[in-house]
């Protein structure tokens, strides 16, 4: 690998040559479709982040000509229409579904004869991932695509680039996946790819290196700073999670400029799995009692411990200087501290209800259960952290909007996305099934409220998942609540939640995610 001071200059140059081509080498107008696939593998190569003015420069030119491109790609492009859809919904342009009508026949389905065009299905099926609600022809198209992608991978003798980004898509759509994975996984496949651009690819693979190495020295950083804290000392059942607590701040933040957001919001799910696991796990209710009421104080302080069992003084100490420390970290924007605060507060009542349950030994119904559960999940808690990061671009009315009511849709995807689908992880679990425990969860409240059966219960919850995808889809489209960059920050924590529950506890059991960590920390691209 080349050193790092030569790796630095080459991204440089590189960027102003990537830069030049976006701005002037391109012509949408006379070659549109080039000019949506130079953006489509620069944003799919992990590279955006260098290139957001230029993007949106080009992509708003398709937005204001819409008519005009429209009639360039023909009666029969299914693979153009698809990806410029996808491309301007992705950057906020709405444009309408019914450009897709054409390709479905008389009796109103979709023709046969495009499912044997792979990259335009492929393209289809993405699309078809940014549907807002009442987008009927969307729902079906991602049936169809779904069906006819599934049927060619299980049967194609073939190995090609396309096959292995069909099987991939399959499992990872664009919308909803953890995006360095994606980088990285694009790279591989790009430079397979004939028509792959060999600049593009050396500024992605020096680019995803450096970062790497910088990943690397802060995990090394925040392990030290556990090992040193070492509550397992204090209490042994905890759960033992910081590499996982670093990999979910890593899917919201992986820019190099972003190290100090990235390590704060680190710490931060350390704290709270220490607190969620108290409440879950091994507190009593008369210790967790005066423990909610530590929590509540308008000023904290660790007096309020003193009757309380040593591991919950060191967690509240430990809280205390965190606090210090995002105070600091967010001295120029002072109010920001009280926002973290107040979302700790709500996950903090929303625990000291499930645990009256747990301990009372009681089934709630699932209109009893929801919005606890929903609150829980912590999304005010963590969009607050994050939006610490964003320097400038944060203001008061921004910290606002997270606690606004009626709930932002985008917020309540996060914990729909979240808490649904760690509940139904946990229904599939060893956990639940050995426990002797009644647990409030979406499942066997759902269960308990209509008297369905398990899968019943899930395939409805599963649905609910979907549809709120369709809403946050829909929070993302001009016009918006607030700034753009901050609204791409929350979708990345509702990719992290996806991610972390897909095929279960990814947080709490270590195997699934390893796949992820060695990937994205540990092996570098060659
Ligand atoms: C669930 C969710 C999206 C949480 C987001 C907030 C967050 C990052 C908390 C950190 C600790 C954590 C992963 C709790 C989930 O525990 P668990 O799997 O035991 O679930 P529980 O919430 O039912 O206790």
């Amino acid at each position: 690998m080349e050193n790092n001071k030569e790796s630095y200059v080459k991204i440089i140059e590189l960027k102003e040559q990537v830069k030049k081509k976006l701005l002037h080498g391109l012509h949408p107008l006379e070659n549109p479709l080039e000019t949506l696939e130079y953006i489509d593998d620069i944003q799919r190569l992990g590279l955006s982040y260098y290139f957001e003015n230029e993007i949106e420069q080009v992509l708003k030119q398709f937005h204001n000509n819409n008519n005009n491109l429209h009639r360039d790609f023909g009666d029969n492009n299914l693979y153009a229409d698809a990806l410029r859809f996808r491309l301007l919904r992705e950057q906020g342009y709405f444009i309408a579904c019914e450009v897709f009508a054409k390709y479905k026949n008389e009796k109103g389905k979709f023709k046969e004869s495009i499912s044997s065009d792979i990259r335009g299905m492929l393209n289809l099926y993405e699309a078809s991932q940014m549907r807002v609600r009442r987008e009927e022809i969307l729902d079906e198209a991602l049936i169809f695509t779904t069906t006819h992608l599934q049927s060619l991978v299980e049967t194609s003798q073939l190995s090609s680039p396309y096959l292995d980004l069909v099987k991939h898509a399959l499992m990872h759509p664009i919308r909803k996946s953890f995006q360095r994975r994606e980088a990285r996984l694009y790279i591989l496949l790009y430079r397979k790819l004939p028509s792959h651009e060999e600049l593009l690819l050396t500024l992605a693979k020096l680019d995803f290196n450096l970062l790497q190495q910088l990943h690397q020295k802060e995990l090394n950083y925040i392990t030290r700073w556990w090992k040193e804290f070492d509550f397992k000392s204090k209490q042994s059942f905890s759960r033992d999670r910081i590499v996982e607590c670093y990999i979910w701040n890593y899917g919201v933040y992986f820019e190099a400029q972003t190290s100090q957001i990235r390590l704060m919001m680190t710490k931060l799910i350390s704290l709270l799995t220490i607190i969620d696991d108290s409440y879950d796990s091994y507190g009593t209710l008369e210790e967790l009692r005066p423990f909610t009421e530590a929590w509540m104080l308008e000023r904290w302080d660790i007096s309020a411990t003193d009757n309380l069992p040593e591991y919950m003084k060191v967690c509240y100490k430990k809280c205390l200087e965190f606090f210090n420390e995002i105070e600091e970290f967010t001295k120029e924007n002072s109010y920001c501290a009280s926002y973290i605060k107040k979302g700790l507060q709500c996950m903090v009542r929303a625990y000291s209800k499930e645990v009256q349950w747990l301990h009372n030994k009681y089934m709630p119904t699932f209109d009893e259960y929801y919005p606890i559960g929903l609150d829980n999940a912590g999304s005010e808690e963590l969009i607050s952290m994050a939006f610490c990061g964003m320097g400038d671009v944060v203001t008061k009315e921004s910290m606002d909007w997270i606690f606004s009511q009626p709930q932002p849709k985008i917020i309540r995807t996060m914990s729909i996305v979240g808490r649904l689908m760690n509940d139904i992880g946990y229904h599939k679990s060893d956990r639940r099934k050995l426990s002797k425990d009644v647990v409030a969860s979406a499942v066997e409240c759902y269960i308990k409220q209509y008297g369905v059966t398990d899968e019943e219960a899930i395939e409805k919850l599963n649905e609910q998942v979907n549809d709120s995808w369709k809403d946050l889809n829909e929070d993302l489209l001009y016009p918006i609540a607030i700034p753009r960059p901050l609204l791409m920050r929350v979708l990345n924590l509702v990719r992290v939640n996806h991610e972390m529950y897909r095929e279960g506890d990814g947080f709490t059991q270590p195997t699934l995610l390893k796949n992820l960590i060695d990937t994205l920390i540990i092996n570098p691209i060659y």
